[in-house]
C-alpha cells in the first residue's frame, strides 16, 4: 500500500497506542495540528482509523480579572479600607472610603454593588459601615481568579463561575479535542508494510514548465478541514436603509438637507413655538453644550419669533404670554429632532429665499435624553421632510406616507391624531411589527401652524413630518429590540446576515 508521507506519519504515529490526541501526534510527528486533522480525515477516509471528539469548558481570566488577581477585587479593597477607617465602629462618608481605597471609575460602581452583594457592609445616606465579621480571605471568587491565574482548576462551585463569568471576569469557552485510533483495516496495513509517496501540494511553475506535474502525486483538498469563518465587510443594516429612504425620497422630487448636530435652542425649539418652559426644554430630555450661546441669528427674525410666542401670529392665538427669554433662545445643545434643519431651510438662512412649491429632506442624527428600552435610544436617525406648497390638507400628508412606505413593501400604516405645539393638526404613524405584530410609532407629522411659518416668513402650507430610521429598519428587517441595531449591544450577527426587504 502507498501513501502520501504526511498520512504515513500519523498513521505511525497512531499506532503507538490506542487512542491519541491530534496534538500528541502533531508533538510527536512535528506536523502542525491542523496537517494533523487533515491527514487523520484523509486516513479515516481510506477506512484506516476512527477519529473521536470530545468537548470540554476552557475557563481564561479576562484582562480585568488578571488586573484584580493582584489588586484585589474593588469591593475587598472597599472593604478593606472601611475597616481601616474603623467603619465597623460608626459609619465613614463613601467619599473618604472610596479615596483610601484608590477606587476610579467604574471601578466605583463595581465596588459598591458587589460590597453590597457580598454582605461586607451596608451603605446608606452616602455612608459606609462595615460587618467586622465579614471575612473577604475566604471570598470563592477571589479564590477561584487566583487558582486561574496560577493555572489550576478553581474548586469553587459552578454559581460563583457564573458570577465570575456575568462580571466579565472570566471567560468561558469551548474546546475540541480530536482523538484518533487505528481500524482493524489500520493495523493490517502498517504490518504488511506502507510505502510513502511524495505529495505536491501547490503546482509551481517549475513543476508545470519541467513537465514534471506529470508524475507527481497531488495532495487532496481536505473540505473537511477546521477554517476561520470570513465574514466579508457589508454595509451596515442602518447605512442601507438610510440609502434607500433617500434614494426614494428623491425620487418623490425632495432636495437633501444639511445642518448642525450642535444647535442653538432658537432652532430647535424657538422657532417651532415650542414654549420655553415645555418639559422638552428641560435638562431631563436635553443635551445641553457647555459652549458660548449662538451669536449669528437675524436679529429681525428673533424678534418675529419673540412676538410669536408673547402675542401669537396670524388670525387664531395670541400666544403664550408667558417669560420669552433670548438668552436661553441662544443656548446650544444638541438637536432632539431635525426639524431644526427644516427651521434653518423655511427661514433661508440655509440658501436662497423659498417660493412654492419646495419638497426636502435629511435622514441625520438626533440625541435624546431617554431612557434606553427595545424601541429608545439615546441617538437614532431622524427621516425629516416637508413639502411647501399653496393649499395642502391632509390628505396630501397621508398620501406621502402611504408612497413613501410602500416602497418599503409597508401598506399598513396607521394614522393617530396627536398633539404637537408646532402642527395642527398632527398625526402620530405606526406599523406593525413582522414578528411581534405589535403596533409600533413610526412617527410623527402635521402641517405647521402660522406661528411657526409666519415668523419665517413662509405665507404658505407646509406639511412636515420626523419618521425614525431605526424602526423603518426593524419593520423592514423584523429586528426586535433596536439595540439589537447599533450602539454598544448591537448584534453583530443579526447585523451581518440581516437582509432589508423591499
Ligand atoms: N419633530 C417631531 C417630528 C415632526 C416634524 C415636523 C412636523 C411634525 C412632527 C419629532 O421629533 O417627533
Amino acid at each position: 500500500m502507498r501513501l502520501p508521507e504526511r498520512q504515513l506519519a500519523v498513521l505511525e504515529a497512531a499506532s503507538a497506542t490506542d487512542e491519541r490526541t491530534i496534538d500528541e501526534i502533531a508533538a510527536e510527528t512535528g506536523l502542525k495540528p491542523e496537517t494533523v486533522v487533515g491527514a487523520a480525515f484523509d486516513l479515516r477516509d481510506e477506512g484506516l482509523l476512527v477519529v473521536g471528539e470530545t468537548a470540554d469548558e476552557t475557563l481564561d481570566l479576562t484582562d480585568e480579572g488578571r488586573e484584580y488577581v493582584d489588586a484585589g477585587l474593588p469591593e475587598t479593597r472597599l472593604y478593606r479600607a472601611g475597616l481601616a477607617l474603623d467603619a465597623d465602629a460608626e459609619p465613614v462618608s463613601m467619599g473618604r472610603v472610596i479615596g483610601e481605597a484608590d477606587l476610579n471609575g467604574p471601578e466605583v460602581d463595581i465596588a459598591l454593588s458587589n460590597f453590597a452583594r457580598k454582605g461586607f457592609g451596608g451603605i446608606d445616606s452616602g455612608e459606609l459601615s462595615v460587618d467586622g465579621d465579614a471575612d473577604p480571605d475566604t471570598d470563592p471568587e477571589a479564590a477561584a481568579l487566583t487558582a486561574l491565574a496560577a493555572g489550576e482548576a478553581p474548586d469553587v462551585d459552578e454559581r460563583v463561575i457564573d458570577q465570575l463569568d456575568s462580571r466579565g471576569l472570566v471567560a468561558v469557552g469551548e474546546s475540541v479535542t480530536r482523538s484518533v485510533t487505528l481500524t482493524d483495516a489500520g493495523v493490517d496495513a502498517l504490518m504488511t508494510g506502507v510505502e510513502a509517496t511524495e505529495t505536491v501540494a501547490q503546482v509551481t511553475p517549475e513543476l508545470l514548465a519541467s513537465g514534471e506535474w506529470r508524475d507527481v502525486e497531488f495532495s487532496e483538498y481536505n473540505v473537511e478541514a477546521d477554517a476561520p469563518t470570513v465574514s466579508g465587510g457589508r454595509k451596515h443594516v442602518l447605512r442601507r436603509t438610510a440609502d434607500r429612504v433617500k434614494d426614494v425620497l428623491v425620487g418623490m422630487g425632495f432636495q437633501e438637507m444639511e445642518g448642525p448636530h450642535a444647535d442653538s435652542d432658537f432652532w430647535i425649539n424657538d422657532c417651532l413655538f415650542m414654549p420655553q418652559d415645555h418639559p422638552a426644554r428641560t435638562h431631563w430630555d436635553r443635551f445641553a453644550l457647555d459652549v458660548p450661546p449662538m451669536e449669528e441669528i437675524p436679529d429681525e427674525l428673533i424678534r418675529r419669533v419673540e412676538a410669536a410666542h408673547r402675542d401669537g401670529w396670524g388670525v387664531d392665538g395670541d400666544g403664550y404670554h408667558s417669560p420669552w427669554s433670548e438668552e436661553f433662545a441662544r443656548e446650544i445643545a444638541l438637536r432632539g429632532h431635525t426639524t431644526s434643519l427644516s427651521m434653518r431651510y423655511l427661514s433661508g438662512i440655509a440658501g436662497a429665499e423659498l417660493e412654492p412649491p419646495q419638497r426636502y429632506f435629511s435622514v441625520e442624527k438626533v440625541y435624546r435624553n431617554d431612557t434606553l428600552d427595545p424601541t429608545h435610544l439615546l441617538e437614532f436617525y431622524q427621516i425629516e421632510g416637508w413639502v411647501m406648497a399653496e393649499d395642502l390638507s391632509v390628505r396630501d400628508l397621508m398620501g406621502t406616507f402611504e408612497e413613501f412606505y410602500r416602497q418599503f413593501g409597508i401598506t399598513d400604516i396607521r394614522f393617530k391624531p396627536h398633539y404637537n405645539p408646532y402642527t395642527e393638526p398632527s398625526f402620530e404613524l405606526f406599523g406593525e411589527h413582522p414578528e411581534t405584530g405589535e403596533e409600533i410609532e413610526i412617527g410623527n407629522s402635521g402641517v405647521f401652524r402660522e406661528e411657526v411659518t409666519g415668523p419665517l416668513g413662509v405665507d404658505c402650507d407646509v406639511m412636515a413630518w420626523g419618521l425614525a430610521l431605526e424602526r423603518l429598519a426593524m419593520l423592514t428587517t423584523g429586528a426586535e429590540d433596536i439595540r439589537d441595531l447599533h450602539g454598544t449591544l448591537a448584534d453583530i450577527e443579526f447585523l451581518r446576515n440581516a437582509e432589508v426587504s423591499y
